[in-house]
């Protein structure tokens, strides 16, 4: 396929990051349709040019219109719900993305079934082509036109390098990759690793303890990756280094904002906070490594802080404590 060919670009889901990734195609000259849930969202969108539930004030592209389906001649899809309700809104829309390139960029693991989203895709919708969007990428950045670079793995080398042409624009630069496994598990496991970087933070343990997490998650991270057939060199690109340091850095992330409440002691209430994958994907995660036989001292660490059984002091004594190891 060629970039010029993909002209209408559906994006499925109208929160934060598919309105963001809906303006920059919009952006890229591609006419977009932001496929939304709620008729009034439809409506602000397509009289005020606004979606004000996702980002505020933000002006949107004249090129980009709502609607509650998908129009019929869609060249590329892209699915933009949380992680756990890409399996739905396959459920709902997947009859019309049958052959279709399909950009998935959710980050996160499926509860239950331990399916990563291109699994999903494949499951539901066997002649789609998935392709998996991630990187360090704020809507709010990407929406404003600031510059981004995310990474676009496919298995079909040809179909990433067309996407990515044809959705990178003045602000968004897309490399294409093929390790689509790694980039996956990069960009759901950053949300756990985020969520424990936010919680030492906001227990006070110091900035060392915080550089020190973020270097053995990444370890970590590459076992887990090499395991499920996925090539650990991927985590030095955008999708784990880069996603890595941002999401382990930035209270703007939810999930660093998430754990930096749990480091202080509050209590999570479901539906009451901004949406953070790594709650969800935890688990999942804890589960796959255990499936695999893999070592996953940090994850653990974030399920036993997330079921409120322990308390950080001691979660963080205890990952002291353990046997000394070498690093080589
Ligand atoms: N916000 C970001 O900066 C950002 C950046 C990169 C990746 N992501 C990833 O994108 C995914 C979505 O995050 P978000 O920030 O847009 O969340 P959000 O909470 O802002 O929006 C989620 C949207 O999905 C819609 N939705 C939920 N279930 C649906 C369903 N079954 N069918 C159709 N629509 C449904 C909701 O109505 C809502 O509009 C997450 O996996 C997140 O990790 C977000
Ligand atoms: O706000 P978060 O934690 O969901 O992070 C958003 C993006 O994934 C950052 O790359």
């Amino acid at each position: 396929m060629q970039p010029e060919a993909i002209k209408n670009v559906a994006v499925i889901g109208a929160g934060s990051w598919g309105t963001a990734l809906a303006q920059a195609s919009a952006v890229a000259g591609r006419r977009v349709t932001l496929v939304c849930r709620d008729p009034e969202q439809v409506a602000e969108i397509n009289t005020r040019h606004t979606n004000s539930r996702a980002l505020g004030a933000l002006p949107l592209d004249a090129g980009l219109v709502a609607a509650l389906a998908l129009p019929a001649d869609v060249d590329l899809a892209i699915l933009a719900v949380p992680a756990q309700q890409s399996a739905a809104a396959l459920g709902v829309h997947g009859r019309m993305l049958g052959g279709l390139p399909v950009v998935l960029s959710a980050k996160g693991l499926e509860a239950g079934t331990l399916r990563r989203q291109s699994e999903i895709l494949l499951d539901l919708v066997p002649t789609a082509t998935p392709l998996v969007l991630s990187g360090p990428s704020f809507a709010e950045d990407v929406a404003a036109g600031r510059p981004t670079a995310v990474t676009l793995a496919s298995p079909d080398g040809a179909m990433a390098d067309a996407v990515a042409a044809a959705l990178a624009g003045p602000g968004l630069r897309l490399y294409a990759a093929g390790d689509m496994i790694g980039v996956e598990l990069a960009g759901g496991l950053k949300n756990v690793y985020a969520l424990a970087c936010g919680a030492v933070e906001g227990a006070g343990l110091g900035a060392s303890a915080r550089a020190a997490l973020i270097a053995r998650a990444f370890a970590e991270m590459a076992r887990l990756v090499v395991a499920l057939g996925g090539n650990a060199g991927t985590l030095t690109g955008l999708a784990g280094l880069g996603d890595l340091t941002l999401s382990c850095t930035s209270a703007q992330s939810r999930n660093y904002a998430t754990g930096l409440a749990l480091g202080r002691g509050e209590i999570l209430v479901e539906g009451r906070r901004p949406l953070a994958e790594g709650v969800f994907t935890a688990p999942v995660a804890q589960a796959i490594a255990r499936r695999q036989g893999v070592d996953v001292p940090l994850i653990d660490a974030v399920v036993l802080l997330l079921s409120g059984r322990a308390a950080i002091a001691d979660i963080v004594s205890g990952l002291m404590s353990r046997p000394l190891k070498r690093e080589d």
